[in-house]
């Protein structure tokens, strides 16, 4: 089984503006509700591309009842801890641009996080635990550390997409996948990139210092993957961007799909980077559809 652990969901708010005016009055022209949260888009996704997975993570209030609601909707297995207070609301500002304020989330007491971790232990070497998203401001920087050793001791595979120092703790953890986007990794490696080769340079890196299988994604410019024996890179497919929220997880959620059907590493990358596309060009998140149809315009280069 696959578990997705959001630590921190939320109720992504998606509002259209013609133009946003800053200190003025601006009146949407559109706006869209989805349940949001890194991993709660990665069960989300592989329910879309036919593979089951159980969402964990903490809920909370109304807006934890609307995501709930949607995830049992879509057959989605939810085994969240309850907390008090509310899950926070995210807003994606699209104006020409997408501008994002995420919001903080509720304090997850000890208790609670203890409840958590217990889940965790019941984990087995068949299963597939991803990491997905911030960590709230009330929980130790290190609980994605401890929930890796935990799965570390039963065999459990590790997939981390997250960022800052959480990414930085768990490379030396071996975890299966790690997907950050380029910035990210320049974040990481305390960099910035002026060229696909200083990506390159760094992806590598992150193998080097333990993960097994690395993508750094490059939003409309593609993706590389890595591991110990090769580097591929895809361009992305072209279309018309709608929602770019999410990409990043359906890459992990196409990686995983692809990967636990039996599907070679080239082939999962290809599936993977055609999932992220299919999200871009969706007001919500991909269908299987559209990731099929797509993924034959995904080219595998290797160096
Ligand atoms: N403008 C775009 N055009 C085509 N594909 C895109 C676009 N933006 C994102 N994608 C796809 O989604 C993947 C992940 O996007 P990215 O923005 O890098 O991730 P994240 O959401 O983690 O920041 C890319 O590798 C690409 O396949
Ligand atoms: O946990 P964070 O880093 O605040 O991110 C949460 C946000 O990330 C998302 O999961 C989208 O992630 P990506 O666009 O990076 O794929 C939203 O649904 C959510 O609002």
């Amino acid at each position: 089984m696959i578990y997705t652990c959001t630590l921190n969901p939320s109720v992504d708010y998606i509002v259209h503006v013609d133009e946003l005016r800053i200190g003025e009055l601006n009146r949407a022209v559109k706006t869209l509700t989805f349940p949001g949260g890194k991993g709660i888009n990665v069960s989300r996704v592989l329910k879309r591309l036919g593979i089951e997975s159980t969402a964990l993570g903490f809920i909370g209030g109304f807006t934890g009842a609307f995501i709930i609601e949607q995830l049992q909707s879509e057959n989605i297995t939810c085994d969240f801890v309850e907390v008090p207070g509310n899950t926070r609301i995210n807003v994606k500002l699209k104006s020409g641009k997408e501008t994002e304020i995420n919001g903080q989330g509720p304090m997850i007491q000890p208790e609670h996080e203890a409840e958590f971790m217990e889940k965790i232990r019941a984990l087995t070497e068949n299963d597939i635990v991803v990491l997905a998203g911030s960590i709230p401001s009330s929980l130790s920087p290190d609980v994605y550390g401890k929930i890796v050793d935990e799965a570390k001791k039963v065999k459990a595979k590790v997939v981390v997409d997250t960022s800052g120092p959480a990414l930085k703790s768990l490379l030396a953890r071996n975890p299966f996948l790690a997907k950050p986007n380029h910035k990210e990794l320049a974040e990481l490696f305390e960099t910035s990139f002026h060229s696909k080769d200083e990506i390159m340079v760094c992806g590598r890196r992150l193998i080097e210092l333990g993960v097994e299988n690395a993508i750094v994604s490059l939003a409309g410019d593609g993706a590389f993957y890595f591991n110990k024996e090769m580097t591929l890179f895809a361009e992305a497919p072209k279309g018309t961007v709608k929602n770019s929220v999410g990409a990043g997880d359906s890459m992990v959620a196409g990686f995983l799909a692809a990967y636990t059907s039996g599907k070679s590493l080239e082939e999962a990358f290809a599936y993977s980077v055609a999932s992220g596309s299919a999200t871009a060009f969706s007001e919500d998140l991909c269908t299987k559809d559209c990731v099929e149809q797509l993924v034959h315009e995904v080219n595998v280069m290797r160096f």
